[in-house]
């Protein structure tokens, strides 16, 4: 992972979230995440103002917007990768935007992120890569780790054969699912997916899809993502966010947000190619009625 990028400037340092509250909670008390006033400017552009988004456990949320709305910025920050200019950013209930490196580091083993192109260390194996964020940790055995890595790898659908393989060796949708195994390496709660059927052709982003869509029911994940695929978007979001005019101009189930009102909605998801994905979630659902 990079460092931590401040995006505050100057008088705009007033990042911390309310005190007196915020403390580590993985039951469910709380929400997830929870992005409250934030800011986030890059000199005198303005590219969040006044976000406000709350997700709840075992949400499939779903970050949708134009180009340079600024989903990826505030994908960052809820990975702690990047600090907010102003407003709180809560996860588990902990405020991330103002943690320190170290606890920064104990938090991130909460949740796991599954980058667009995969992000394997080419160097090393499919089994290392998928050990890595154990060995990480320091304290694991090795046969402990050997037996975690083979598990992941069948949560995947990966056999064991594949654990000697090199990250060029492996086809697209092989380096996705090493990709979602290291992910999910320390058992994390939640996960960020940042367009993970991209690259994918339409078979192989379908069973993708269901991979995840399966996984998010066993493990009770809570799931973040940020896509502009429409077919990946219908068939996993539970709810979508849409980033327009610098904040979540509409939330909602898919039915309900793509009947707001707005230039954006009507453009991306009422298209040619929007009412063909919402026809084939129709057809789908129909067949399995
Ligand atoms: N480190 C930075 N310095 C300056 N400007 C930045 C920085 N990071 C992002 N931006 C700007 O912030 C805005 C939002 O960028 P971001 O990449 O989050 O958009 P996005 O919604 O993910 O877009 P896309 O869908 O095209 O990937 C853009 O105008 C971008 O140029």
């Amino acid at each position: 992972m990079d460092e931590t990028t401040n995006t505050s400037t100057g008088d705009d340092d007033c990042n911390a979230c309310p005190e007196g509250e915020g403390k580590l909670t993985l039951d469910g008390s709380v929400p997830v995440v929870e992005i409250t006033n934030l800011q986030t400017r890059f000199g005198r552009t303005v590219v969040h103002q006044d976000l406000n988004l709350a997700i709840e456990q075992g949400e499939i949320m779903s970050i949708v917007g134009g180009s340079g709305t600024g989903k990826t910025v505030l994908l960052r920050q809820m990975l702690g990768l990047e600090r907010p200019s102003r407003g709180c950013v809560r996860i588990f209930g902990e405020d991330i935007s103002e943690a320190n490196a170290e606890h920064l580091q104990q938090l991130r083993n909460h949740w796991g992120m599954l980058f667009q192109q995969g992000a394997l260390y080419s160097a090393l194996t499919v089994f290392e890569n998928i050990a890595q964020p154990m060995r990480e940790l320091r304290a694991l055995p090795n046969d402990l780790i050997r037996d975690a890595v083979l598990l992941k790898m069948n949560m995947v659908g990966l056999g064991p054969e594949h654990a000697n393989k090199m990250p060029s060796d492996l086809s697209g949708g092989m380096i996705k699912r090493v990709a979602l195994a290291r992910a999910l390496a320390l058992e994390p709660k939640l996960l960020f997916l940042d367009e993970p059927t991209a690259g994918l052709d339409p078979d192989l982003s379908e069973s993708f899809v269901a991979l995840i869509k399966s996984l998010h029911r066993e493990l009770g994940l809570t799931v973040v993502m940020v896509t502009h695929d429409l077919d990946t978007l219908f068939a996993l979001s539970t709810r979508i966010a849409v980033l327009a005019e610098k904040h979540v101009i509409a939330i909602g189930p898919t039915r309900e947000v793509i009947r707001v009102d707005h230039p954006f909605i009507k453009q991306f998801f009422l298209g040619d190619r929007g009412l063909r994905a919402l026809e084939a979630l129709d057809e789908k659902a129909a067949s399995k009625a």
